[in-house]
């Protein structure tokens, strides 16, 4: 069987209230951001499925042959994503084999095998090589893995033709109908249950719609007329886990359920307040005001969940010391922070604060937040670096 070669790409996200919070049920606020995973699908004739992923230092080939013992193992139509087979994630577990110290690694190639196979699995495998490349830094708060999940599910979606490759020559972008986004989604929320464990589901959401929006219980609403927030991203670079702080979290909530009950509900309460004051406008200086003070208190809850982190830490001192208000974003433990920057702030205080960041030895940026949702591309529209080194592979 010969696939069609595909270009896709989907945003990363920032999650400014409601982390860990949104995985118990409570609303979380978030937005994609201008940073993009780039997914290249190429057909082959070798009889060999292989996947590179540069950004972590992986490549992997398989035979065909190989992978066909595991088609007895994949239950039911696998048209609609179901729920996650739990024995085909054990059998190719150890398929891939978790005792090389790659768990990064590891865990992106089970995830491609187990979307892979599950949607070809009533027809026939396709011999295919897949190369990712991502403008995001991975494992730091910024939905790398719903990004890259969703661009699997995307692609090979495509190449399977449940949904369309409806590019034109003539186009340079293309957007899937609703139910096909739809579709993409249920398949990037599988693969992040095998990154996360246990996700809620707005990563993948934000990844596969775009703009900001609401998510409450898997209920995703789009947040059409918030104004547009300046917002300075941190990565503190300590590395961390989403998958071990979201169990964490679960932990200290099983232990003191009286607790961090009531501090998961306040968090609640810091999202339904920022919605209401974003979707008021015209937004004032007083509102702001709340703003700084929201992040403030949604930082000192997600201290009590024992997700900061003394880097963390740094970057909400460092910004106050020039009157900003930071809070982490994802599922913190290192990783990125998010500060606030009024509309009126002057360059220079930026460029201050970003100066006093880098010399604690974290990456810092002002970003552009509201990217557009999953996508396919003419080559042509990528820029050209990314472009060289997607063909590289
Ligand atoms: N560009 C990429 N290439 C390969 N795997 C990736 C890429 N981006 C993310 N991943 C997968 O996602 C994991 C990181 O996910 P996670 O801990 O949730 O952090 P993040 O906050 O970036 O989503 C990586 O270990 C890897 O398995
Ligand atoms: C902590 C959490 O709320 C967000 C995790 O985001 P990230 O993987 O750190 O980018 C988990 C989730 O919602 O699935
Ligand atoms: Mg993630």
């Amino acid at each position: 069987m010969q696939v069609k070669d595909c270009l896709v790409s989907a945003p990363g996200k920032t999650i400014l209230h409601g982390e860990h919070a949104v995985v118990h049920g409570k609303v979380a606020l978030a937005v994609s951001l201008n940073l993009r995973t780039y997914l290249k699908l190429k057909a082959s004739s070798n009889d060999k499925v292989c996947i590179n992923l540069p950004n972590i230092d992986t490549f992997h080939c398989w035979d065909l042959s190989d992978l066909k013992q595991f088609i007895p193992y994949i239950n039911g139509t696998k048209d609609e994503a179901q729920r996650l087979d739990a024995e085909l994630v054990r059998r190719l577990r150890d398929f891939v084999g978790f005792t090389n110290g790659n768990l990064n690694g590891n865990t992106a190639c089970l995830t491609f095998l187990y979307i892979y196979l599950s949607v070809f699995a009533s027809g026939e495998l396709p011999a295919l090589t897949i190369t990712v490349w991502s403008e995001l830094p991975t494992g730091a708060g910024l939905g790398s893995s719903a990004a890259y999940s969703v661009c699997l599910a995307a692609a090979l979606l495509s190449a399977a033709g449940t949904i369309p490759t409806s590019l034109r020559e003539w186009d340079q972008t293309a957007r899937w109908c609703q139910e096909d986004l739809e579709h993409i989604n249920s398949w990037a929320f599988q693969g992040e249950t095998i990154i996360h464990g246990n996700p809620s589901g707005v990563d993948n959401a934000v990844g596969t719609w775009g703009g900001m929006l609401r998510f409450l219980a898997g209920k995703i609403i789009p947040l059409s007329r918030v104004p547009l927030l300046r917002i300075l991203l941190t990565n503190t670079k300590v590395p961390r886990s989403t998958k071990a702080l979201v169990a964490r979290v679960k932990d200290k909530i099983n232990k003191f359920p009286s607790i961090m009950n009531p501090v998961l509900d306040s968090v609640d309460a810091i999202s339904y307040t920022c919605e209401k004051v974003l979707t008021c406008e015209p937004i004032t200086g007083e509102d702001y005001s709340i703003l700084e003070e929201l992040i403030d208190i949604n930082q000192h809850h997600l201290n009590v969940m024992g997700v900061g982190h003394p880097a963390l830490d740094t970057v909400c001192r460092v910004t106050l010391a020039k009157g900003l208000h930071s809070k982490l974003t994802g599922a913190g433990g290192g990783g990125c922070g998010i500060t606030l920057l009024r509309p009126e702030t002057d360059s220079s205080v930026v460029q201050n604060t970003m100066q006093d960041l880098k010399d604690c030895g974290f990456d810092c940026w002002e970003t552009n937040i509201g990217g557009p949702g999953v996508q396919q591309h003419s080559p042509s529209s990528v820029k050209e670096e990314i472009l060289e080194i997607l063909e590289q592979y």
